[in-house]
């Protein structure tokens, strides 16, 4: 709650011209109680109209300067309130850019969260907004109010405590009830949205007529939706309702023992209509910031996952950064097992690769073979054991250089949203035409971009997924190369790619062999082997060592030959 408060205590300056100006406003708005007291007690006993239309331009005045004084509070709360919302999206923004991959990944896809980040930081931004704020920082002002109703009948007052005393109870029974139906209501939302992310899977949809299926779930799951919706708007109207009541209670009560006191002459009645005034301007105090009870449990629940979210570990971004990368790469008694999953990827993996050495590896589908170039890339950590390069720890490694160390090739890659040429060069934006057009070149994709009208300036839409798997396999390939890393990891290379695509990935691994790169290649059909290479099959799956054994080759990889 502390967090969600922050505007009222980010910058101390504001915060002083805040608090005085709600003073002043709070003041100021006496003016109509202490009008109608001395119409009553001055022009109603003696009939000079040049003290009425005093009065009324003295009240007028005070009303339009609390009007002033209001707006100017709101525009300062409002800069406040946008200054906190914007630091606390910086903050998310960049866990999201540079937290661990792996632990990223777990965190949002785990069923409890509730949304997503776009989500929390909109329901926070509804909570660290200036109604709300401003709502809470006027509630103090209700003892103002209840000190000058004492002053005006004692009497009166204990009455207005009283009804105020009752309206918290009910005000408190149904906000414990609202906690309830809000946490329900962002389980069932959550599930509704994340159902319908997946009928933009349109094409899947269709192709397995699960119209029907999908259809079914959605009106489930809406239906579930609605019903907590529902559920809380009759929470908040209720609360509404007991607002209303309450003041109508409250003019009933200050009215009839007003009157009573009246009758007997200890009242008069400018004191009794300023009283009633004054009563009702406490309702509103004490009632607005707990209608915001709804708008601060959502913000709440919210913040914790924000919270969570904040303290993901970040990849080492100030960690050792080697003159010269080698090509050495040692896996000692690896474990792995993603968060969650039932199964472990591996117990104990070893392998040892020397500067320009090449290692082969394969295992039938979910054997770990995505899994352990992932390792490699450093985007998810082991559990246990340890991967060094150049025998330094890969923990210890600055992530950033170690990706430029890295050609990597991944098995379903993306592209970015913006132009082909900034998708080649994100690694390094002083990579010019010249590179990206012989990076293209390299992987025969020099007829294709010659021939589009656009070239380099085309707009990749869809994460790349508006091209041909192929083409942006090459694309991702091309990209890989421009690091001119020392560690070459493909997974499934040759995944996508018609016959020519498929020399032209023989040929570039052998080229990157011949300089010495160290070469790591994952496929899942066993490539006949160059003499020498290592080879790790993942399907053995106690402790996987290297054999330079020369497998067979699978029917699905023999007619494209050996890769390197
Ligand atoms: N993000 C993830 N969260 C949880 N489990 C995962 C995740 N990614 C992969 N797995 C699981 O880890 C295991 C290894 O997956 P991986 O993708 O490495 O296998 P693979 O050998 O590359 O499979 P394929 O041949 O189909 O590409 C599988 O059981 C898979 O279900």
């Amino acid at each position: 709650m502390r967090a969600l408060l922050a505007p009222l205590w980010a910058q101390s300056n504001l915060n002083l011209y805040m608090v005085l100006s709600s003073l002043l406003i709070h003041i100021l708005g006496l003016t109509s109680t202490i009008f109608v007291m001395l119409v009553y007690g001055r022009y109603l006993a003696h009939g000079i109209d040049s003290t009425l239309y005093t009065l009324a331009m003295g009240a007028l005045i005070g009303i339009g300067i609390e009007i002033l004084l209001r707006r100017a509070r709101y525009k300062i709360a409002a800069a406040l309130c946008a200054a906190e919302s914007r630091k606390l999206s910086e903050k998310v923004s960049h866990v999201l850019l540079n937290a661990r991959s792996g632990a990223l990944q777990s965190h949002l896809n785990s069923p409890d969260i509730g949304g997503g980040t776009t989500s929390w930081l909109e329901r926070i931004g509804q909570a660290v907004s200036p109604q709300p704020i401003l709502a809470l920082l006027d509630m103090p002002f209700a003892l103002l109010l209840l000190g000058v109703l004492f002053l005006l009948s004692w009497e009166l007052a204990l009455c207005a405590l009283f009804v105020v005393c009752v309206l918290l109870i009910f005000l408190g029974v149904s906000v414990h009830r609202i906690k309830a139906v809000t946490e329900h209501h962002q389980l069932a939302q959550g599930q509704f949205n994340s159902l319908l992310k997946n009928t933009e899977l349109t094409e899947v949809v269709r192709i397995n007529n699960a119209q029907d299926w999908l259809a079914q779930r959605l009106s489930d799951d809406s239906g579930e939706s609605r019903v907590s919706k529902h559920a809380l708007q009759l929470q908040q109207e209720k609360i509404q309702s007991q607002v209303r009541s309450a003041t109508m209670f409250m003019s009933v009560v200050i009215i009839s023992i007003g009157a009573a006191l009246s009758v007997h002459g200890d009242l008069n009645f400018g004191l009794l209509i300023g009283a009633n005034i004054l009563s009702a301007r406490l309702i509103v105090l004490i009632s607005q910031p707990i209608q915001q009870v709804p708008t601060w449990l959502n913000a709440i629940e919210s913040f914790k996952n924000v919270e969570a979210f904040l303290d993901l570990p970040e990849e080492t971004q100030r960690g050792t950064k080697l003159p010269t990368y080698l090509g050495k790469l040692s896996f000692k008694q690896v474990m792995f097992s993603y968060p969650n999953a039932p199964l472990m990827v591996y117990e104990n993996l070893n392998f040892e690769l020397e500067e320009g050495e090449c290692l082969m590896v394969t295992g039938s589908n979910g054997k770990g073979k995505t899994t352990l170039a992932r390792l490699i890339t450093g985007l998810v950590q082991p559990m246990r054991g340890s991967i060094s390069i150049d025998g330094v720890e890969l923990r210890q490694v600055n992530a950033r250089w170690w990706r430029e160390q890295l050609v990597y090739l991944p098995q379903d890659p993306d592209l970015l949203p913006g132009t082909l040429r900034e998708n080649m060069s994100l690694i390094d934006s002083s990579i010019d035409d010249a590179q990206i057009l012989a990076a293209l070149h390299r992987v025969q994709l020099g007829g294709w971009i010659e021939q589009h009208p656009e070239g380099l300036d085309m707009i990749i839409q869809q994460r790349g997924r508006n091209l041909a798997l192929g083409i942006r396999r090459r694309i991702a390939f091309a990209r890989a190369l421009l690091t001119q890393g020392q560690l070459v990891v493909v997974d499934e290379p040759l995944e996508g790619l018609d016959k020519e695509g498929i020399s032209m990935m023989q040929r570039v691994l052998g080229e990157l062999e011949k300089e010495k790169r160290t070469l790591i290649v994952i496929s899942q059909f066993t490539q006949p082997l160059k003499a020498g290479a290592k080879y790790i099959n993942l399907d053995e799956r106690h402790v996987m060592q290297i054999s330079s054994a020369h497998p067979k080759a699978t029917s699905g990889s023999l007619e494209k030959g050996a890769l390197v």
